[in-house]
């Protein structure tokens, strides 16, 4: 049975232009599938769980991070220490911790002059961190810079917040009210559940991303049951099964099935730090964290019906189909803008205003404009071809603040043909740009490479 909901890849291209695109046109807009903020960038970022907008005011957003680092909790921007169980008082001076992923790209400014200034940070005292977290403090201009206010999660839990109550419940609805751990949570053990969301914190947050891709199978599966429990109770059928009903399973599990998958442990490269004799071992290595993984997500929310999604075969070719498809999420900061805001104002406004901006400046140093960042499945973009003379990039542009994946034309493309991009560095040298490419499992022959090979 496992193999009906062992999808096969899309092994069509991805020609879905009807007219002709120029250089910087917008190819397509792709909405996330699943999407995870980093643990660790959850102390820098206070954004929507659902969408990954920036929430909360400027005011808030700065005073929080210092808040967070002033109580000596990691900004280590490497995603490695499982930091999420982070307990700031936050938004409504309640005691609680903030939620929670190819490469799109953000460009990064800098300050210019200020940077170098700020790049050694001087702490401020707590209290005017305080009051700037809880906005008694009100910036000079950070109405300019207008944010979402914050609506917590319906089931409780202090992990996510939301820049709606739209987000909000389409997250509850579709992934959040199984995975949730608050006292409103449909999970059936949420010890369990903070076990394996420590699990992911500590080993690979891919693993909540698969959560979140069983949770949406289950969910909806759930939810097309009902719909048939109802149709038949309006004709007066009295065939009511708890048995699985593998054609709405395999319904629910269609959004995912576009992936291209091969189950982890195999479609894993070997990191560089692994000798070429140890990498069968390494190889069940990753296996056995997979099961430790999906093991601890059975115990939270295990479901009879939808018993083949708990199989380490499908979670090893779910967690293989984000190592190979996934994408940055990347959000630029409002904070960011705001202080580039300030720098150039006339010379007379600008210098007025620093003299309250400045000390948080100088106490975020060149963390001020760090970006939310997490790692995502874009179901459009995980079907596009690699090329190293690709025609269209990654690319957010000013306007894109939201979750969403943005293609852009890097040259004029015709009707019928094929949208590729990049992987990898295109710039590098043919060896390391195959060596880079073997990762994904294949020799690239694009007219780039074959020039360069003869
Ligand atoms: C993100 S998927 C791309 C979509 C994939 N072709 C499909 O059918 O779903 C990445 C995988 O596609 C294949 N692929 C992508 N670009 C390729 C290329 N230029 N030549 C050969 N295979 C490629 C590789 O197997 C790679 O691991």
């Amino acid at each position: 049975m496992e193999s009906k909901l062992n999808p096969t890849a899309i092994t069509e291209k991805v020609c879905m232009l009807t007219w002709i695109l120029r250089k910087g046109d917008l190819v397509l807009k792709d909405q996330m599938l699943f999407g995870v903020q980093h643990s660790s960038n959850k102390i820098d970022c206070f954004v929507c769980s659902f969408c990954y907008r920036f929430i909360s005011s400027i005011e808030h957003q700065i005073g929080r991070k210092l808040y967070l680092q002033n109580l000596g909790v990691s900004t280590n921007h490497e995603c490695d220490e499982g930091t999420t169980s982070v307990v700031a008082k936050d938004w409504n001076g309640s005691d609680s911790s903030d939620d929670e992923g190819y490469s799109d790209m953000v460009d990064c400014q800098n300050l210019g002059e200020c940077a170098s200034s700020s790049s050694v940070k001087i702490p401020l005292p707590m209290e005017v961190v305080q009051s700037l977290m809880h906005e008694e403090l009100v910036l000079p201009y950070s109405t300019e810079f207008p944010q979402p206010s914050v609506i917590p999660c319906r089931g409780g839990c202090s992990e996510s917040y939301y820049c709606s109550k739209l987000c909000m419940e389409a997250d509850w609805e579709m992934f959040h009210s199984l995975l949730c751990t608050g006292t409103e949570s449909k999970s059936r053990r949420k010890e369990a559940m903070l076990a394996f969301i420590e699990h992911a914190n500590a080993t690979n947050d891919i693993f909540l991303l698969a959560a979140k891709a069983i949770v949406s199978t289950i969910l909806m599966y759930r939810k097309l049951k009902a719909a048939k429990l109802k149709e038949q109770e309006k004709y007066a059928c009295s065939e009511v099964s708890d048995d699985c009903d593998y054609h709405m399973l395999l319904e629910a599990w269609k959004p995912i099935s576009m992936g291209y998958k091969r189950r982890w442990w195999d479609c894993m490269a070997l990191p560089d730090d692994v000798d070429s004799c140890d990498e069968a071992a390494f190889r069940l290595q990753i296996r056995q964290l997979a099961f430790t993984s999906v093991e601890l997500l059975k115990e939270a929310i295990f479901d009879k019906e939808c018993e083949l999604l708990f199989s380490l075969e499908i979670y090893g070719n779910l967690i293989g189909m984000f190592e190979l498809n996934n994408l940055d999420l990347v959000v630029a900061s409002p904070v960011e803008d705001y202080f580039l805001y300030v720098n150039e104002l006339p010379e007379s406004e600008k210098k007025k205003a620093e003299q309250v901006t400045k000390p948080f400046l100088n106490a975020l140093g060149d963390d001020y404009s760090d970006c939310c960042q997490g790692t995502a499945f874009f179901p459009l973009q995980s079907c596009m071809n690699h090329s190293c003379l690709p025609n269209a990039k990654a690319f957010k542009r000013e306007q894109d603040r939201d979750g969403q994946a943005t293609i852009i034309a890097l040259r004029s493309i015709h009707k019928g043909e094929e949208i590729t991009i990049s992987y990898i560095d295109e710039d590098l040298p043919l060896e390391e740009r195959q060596a880079s490419l073997a990762d994904y499992g294949f020799s690239c022959k694009c007219p780039k490479c074959s020039e360069e090979q003869q």
